[in-house]
């Protein structure tokens, strides 16, 4: 873990955050309250498993975008054409039922002299996805992370995803899709750069 641990820091100053302990209660009240008896020997280690697990699925509220996007490059020879990463698969979980988010992201921008390491751009769709989301919430922050940090000519983020909430429970609508987008800079104010951003992503092949 490179970036800097940010929203519960890690140490005395974190006041904030509950303890293992803490956690490991509540995931037993849980278990209770889906009927199940945390007391049986196959429960036993769960609530302390769960508390791990949520440090990892949730692990993006450690991390700082900033970190991760400060280290680009002007060597490139003067390529000043879009830069997509398409296809980037995420687990993410929705914030008004903490169940998965299953998608992809679909992330371009327009070079203003400088291009991001392109595995940065995977972290930073990553850190919001290890978060309680909202899939617009997302899309429209990993526009404006790369936005104010790389500051290029235009970025394009797409999100495909399927909510598990739709799927498991409540309308159990399998299958179904949501497309976000956000649009910034050129890809907004030039509908023939959304065109081919758009193209860029359905050219499969
Ligand atoms: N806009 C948006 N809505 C979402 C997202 N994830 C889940 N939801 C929706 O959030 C809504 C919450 O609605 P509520 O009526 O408060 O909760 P609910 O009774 O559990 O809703 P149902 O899912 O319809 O049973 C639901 O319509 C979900 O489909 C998301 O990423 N974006
Ligand atoms: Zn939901």
């Amino acid at each position: 873990m490179d970036a800097v641990i940010k929203n519960f820091p890690v140490g005395e100053e974190n006041s904030g955050r509950p303890t293992q302990k803490e956690a490991e209660d509540a995931v037993r009240v849980l278990l209770r309250w889906a009927g199940d008896d945390p007391s049986r020997e196959g429960l036993l280690d769960t609530p302390s498993r769960v508390a791990k697990a949520y440090r990892e699925l949730f692990s993006g509220y450690e991390l700082d975008p900033e970190d991760v996007l400060g280290r680009t490059f002007e060597e490139v020879a003067g390529y000043d054409d879009i830069v997509l990463v398409k296809d980037i698969p995420f687990y993410s979980h929705c914030e008004h039922h903490m169940v998965p988010i299953i998608g992809r992201a679909h992330v371009a921008y327009l070079p203003n002299g400088r291009v991001l390491g392109l595995s940065k751009i995977a972290r930073v769709v990553e850190i919001y996805g290890r978060r309680l989301q909202t899939q617009e919430t997302m899309t429209a922050q990993i526009a404006s992370a790369i936005d104010e940090t790389l500051r290029p000519r235009g970025v394009a983020v797409m999100i495909e995803a399927e909510h598990m909430c739709m799927a498991m429970r409540g309308i159990q609508k399998q299958g179904s899709t949501t497309l976000t987008t956000t649009f910034t800079g050129a890809f907004k104010s030039e509908p023939a750069e959304q065109v081919r951003f758009m193209t860029m992503i359905r050219g499969r092949g």
